[in-house]
């Protein structure tokens, strides 16, 4: 089975919903975001801090590149899509599959949610609204969209499987 690459906003729940997906389907799972974590030894959050926004996203294109491509699950971070490279990189080797979470529901998961620096400001709504309908088209890009906004996980995750039935 080629690759599963979930992408989708912050709190669309790619890194829950896809370790169980993994584990539904038999194959292993990686997090982009853990990944970055534990080969940098700094949180995302530090990584922000210390080294800015760019530095991160040179790892996240790097660390894209070295990833198996067969039987696998990818849980990335939501920003993963904005590089163009990046996006051609899993529609070329994986299917992608855009995980949907309207604005509202985002803003409920994350309400005491610390460990997302792009987050940390006022007003967490508008800012949620404004980079998910920034990043929508390229969200867009993905093979198939499942919807997760008053979906609980397993539900997301039979949706997932049910559209994999179809795509292959
Ligand atoms: N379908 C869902 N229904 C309710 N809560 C969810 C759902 N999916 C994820 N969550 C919760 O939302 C938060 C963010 O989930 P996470 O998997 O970290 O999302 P992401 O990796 O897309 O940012 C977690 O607290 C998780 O338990
Ligand atoms: O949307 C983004 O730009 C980001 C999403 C985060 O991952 P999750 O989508 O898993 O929260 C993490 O990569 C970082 O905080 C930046
Ligand atoms: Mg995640």
């Amino acid at each position: 089975m080629k690759a599963i690459f979930l992408t989708g906003f912050m709190g669309a729940g790619k890194t829950s919903v896809g370790r169980q997906l993994a584990e539904r389907l038999g194959v292993s799972v990686v997090d982009t975001d853990e990944m970055i974590e534990q080969k940098v030894g700094k949180s995302i959050s530090e990584i922000f801090a210390s080294e800015g926004e760019s530095a991160f996203r040179k790892y996240e294109r790097e660390l894209l590149k070295t990833l198996p491509l067969q039987n696998i699950v990818v849980t990335t971070g939501g920003g993963m899509v904005i590089q163009k490279e990046n996006r051609d990189w899993m529609k070329k080797h994986g299917i992608v599959i855009y995980l949907h979470c309207e604005p509202e529901e985002i803003l409920r998961r994350l309400a005491g949610d610390e460990t997302r620096p792009l987050l940390k400001q006022h007003n967490k709504q508008e800012l949620i609204k404004r980079l998910l309908t920034e990043r929508m088209p390229y969200y867009q890009e993905a093979h198939f969209i499942v919807n997760t906004t008053h979906r609980t996980m397993a539900e997301v995750v039979d949706d997932i499987v049910a559209a994999l039935k179809q795509h292959m």
